[in-house]
């Protein structure tokens, strides 16, 4: 592909975009990954440049822009050499008129920046939710052998020995470790906000929202093989997921439980006032994910923020239903507005009286009744984590 065309993919690839964000259609990965199946013509090189253009309008305008001519036009306003691919050859953008608009340069729409700063998340704290995020793997001590995993460029975690941050262009799944599951990709945030729900062996452990499984196997490996973790999810394709890779990773005490969307307790009713743990990792507005997930700031809108909110509270709730006396509700949200974290926790408290809450032993700043993680501060996915133990 020449550049203008590549430019030009990048524009109708955005075009789809900015509509599946509005219309809550596909995410921008399945876009490109489709819009790569119909251009065949494309080599690996243009694949990643126009996967690169496309990714760098996402990061750049906080609100969607009003199509993707808009943001790529404003992203030449900077870069002579994207200006120049305008040059209306034949598979490439028309020249640039006169008089076009262009997409406003931002980190998020105007009332989630609102919402950051009353959540304590100011300026650098901001910018740095949209950083490249690093790649964290976790050794998997049921697989591991007692050798040291050694992986070229491989950095210690600190405090967490069983992590490890490795070069970001590392070829994980080419790894012998990655074949024999000694090793899981999940980003160190993860890897604390398991640490936090303090899971032993023999412990009976819900993993409510369990999604394909990344903190039930951590739970898992804490739990040393032995007990029993419920996972559950209400999305199909998801937890489907989970088995396979419980198997590879050599977990045998986790049992999957499809949940039906406001009828969960119909399935989980025998397990009333029974676990010792019952994790929350409650579907939220994915604010500290934004490295990662840089389109998430396109979709989220306050009613969505509010349904979300709302979710979380009934989750919560039932999840105090489940708990025996004297054990734990873990409630965990990449989120880092308070809606989602310290108010929820604190909104929690106040309906359960005799509950309370005890900050975990993690790595983190105090925040409210828990702990907050941050890109900026601990160089992690943004989490807020709150351990609330019942009377
Ligand atoms: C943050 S993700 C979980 C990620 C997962 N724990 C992991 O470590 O990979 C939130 C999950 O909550 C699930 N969810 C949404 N509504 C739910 C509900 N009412 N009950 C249980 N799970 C729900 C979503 O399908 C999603 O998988």
């Amino acid at each position: 592909m020449t550049p203008a065309a590549r430019t030009q993919a990048a524009i109708e690839l955005l075009d789809q975009i900015v509509a599946a964000a509005r219309d809550g259609g596909a995410a921008a990965d399945t876009l490109i990954a489709r819009g790569f199946a119909a251009r065949r013509y494309a080599g690996s090189k243009d694949r990643r440049a126009v996967r690169d253009l496309v990714y760098r309008a996402i990061r750049s305008f906080g609100e969607p822009p009003r199509d993707g001519r808009a943001a790529m036009l404003a992203l030449a306003d900077a870069d002579a050499e994207l200006a120049a691919t305008f040059d209306g050859s034949g598979y490439g953008p028309p020249v640039i008129g006169s008089k076009e608009r262009r997409a406003v340069p931002g980190l998020a729409p105007a009332w989630l920046i609102d919402a950051l700063e009353k959540s304590g998340i100011g300026g650098a704290e901001q910018a740095a939710l949209l950083d490249r995020a690093p790649l964290d793997i976790r050794i998997n001590p049921i697989k591991a052998d007692a050798q040291p995993i050694v992986i070229e460029g491989a950095e210690p975690v600190e405090g967490l020995a069983d992590a490890l941050r490795l070069p970001a262009d590392t070829a994980i799944e080419k790894l012998p470790e990655w074949d024999s599951g000694a090793i899981e990709v999940q980003d160190a945030g993860s890897q604390w906000v398991a640490r936090a729900c303090a899971a032993r062996p023999g412990m009976t452990v819900i993993d409510l929202c369990a999604g394909a499984g990344g903190k039930t196997l951590a739970l898992a490996a804490d739990m040393a093989g032995e007990g029993r973790i419920v996972a559950c999810d209400t999305d199909r394709g998801r937890l489907s997921r989970l088995p396979p890779r419980a198997i590879r990773a050599g977990v045998a005490i986790a049992e999957t439980i499809l949940l039906d969307p406001g009828r969960e307790i119909e399935a989980l009713g025998d397990l009333t006032g029974r676990a010792d743990v019952v994790l929350i990792d409650a579907p939220c507005s994915g604010t500290g994910t934004w490295r990662r997930n840089p389109e998430a700031r396109w979709r989220l809108t306050p009613a969505r923020l509010d349904r979300l909110v709302e979710t979380q509270a009934r989750l919560l709730d039932l999840g105090a239903s489940l708990v025996r006396p004297g054990g734990m509700v873990v409630h965990v949200v990449c989120s880092l507005l308070d809606a989602e974290g310290a108010d929820q926790a604190a909104a929690f408290l106040e309906r359960h009286p005799g509950w309370q809450a005890e900050r975990p032993a993690i790595a983190g700043s105090p925040h409210g009744a828990g702990m907050r993680l941050t890109p900026a501060s601990h160089s992690t996915d943004g989490f807020f984590v709150a351990t609330m133990r019942a009377p």
